[in-house]
């Protein structure tokens, strides 16, 4: 199987901080994430800007996506975004409308399975109509409320489904092999790197922990 790749949410407001952070991070990570407050308060013009940057990463940028799918999604593919997120919960016409957005670009479309009651259906149902990524995502709010996405990692992977399954929600050195060795295939971590005193040293080390694997 493929190493994983390591992806870097950047969750921060701030424009230049954002710029700042990925550049230092940007030789131990394979695809930065734009976070879903950041591409909020700063737009597409952050994408071009990464993609000029970094024209050798891949690009997430996490619109979580809940109406109008390809209308919304179309933008930020034609700026440069290598993945767009939809969510499952807006129902299989929007995750039908991004997956048709990426395809039209050549590009990739990832479900986000945060708060979907059935994931199991619902990770069926999207990969069946051609998604090609499936987010297995405890959000923040969940993370502060105590919930963690590994069980919900081992129930999706255990499908076999034909994408790729990538896992977020506060995954950190202690627990980054775990989600490894359980199948992901795109591993999302943002705060354990974002708030270390290290930022470049977090994700190295983050990186070093899943080569080792
Ligand atoms: O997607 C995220 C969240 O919903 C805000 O947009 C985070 O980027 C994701 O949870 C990864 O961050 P950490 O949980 O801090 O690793």
């Amino acid at each position: 199987m493929a190493k994983p790749l390591i992806q870097m949410a950047l969750d921060s407001l701030d424009f230049d901080q954002t710029v700042g952070l990925a550049t230092l991070v940007a030789p131990h990570v394979d695809i930065f994430e734009i976070g879903t407050p950041c591409i909020k308060h700063n737009g597409i013009n952050l994408v071009k800007e990464l993609r000029a940057r970094f024209p050798e990463k891949l690009i997430l940028v996490d619109l979580k996506t809940m109406d109008a799918g390809e209308y919304e999604a179309t933008p930020f593919y034609a700026a440069g975004a290598d993945i767009c997120t939809v969510l499952g919960v807006s129902g299989l016409a929007t995750c039908a409308g991004v997956i048709k957005a990426a395809n039209a670009y050549g590009a990739e479309a990832q479900i986000d399975l945060i708060n979907v009651e059935d994931k199991v259906a619902c990770a069926r149902a999207t990969a069946e109509m051609g998604a090609h990524i499936m987010g297995v995502h405890t959000g923040l709010d969940a993370q502060a409320a105590g919930h963690t996405p590994f069980a919900d990692l081992n129930d999706i992977t255990r499908l076999g489904l034909n994408v790729r399954v990538s896992v977020a929600g506060g995954i950190k050195p202690s627990t980054v092999q775990d989600v490894v060795r359980a199948g992901a295939n795109i591993i999302v971590v943002g705060a354990a790197i974002y708030g270390a005193a290290s930022p470049a040293d977090a994700a190295r080390e983050i990186r070093e922990l899943v080569d080792a694997v």
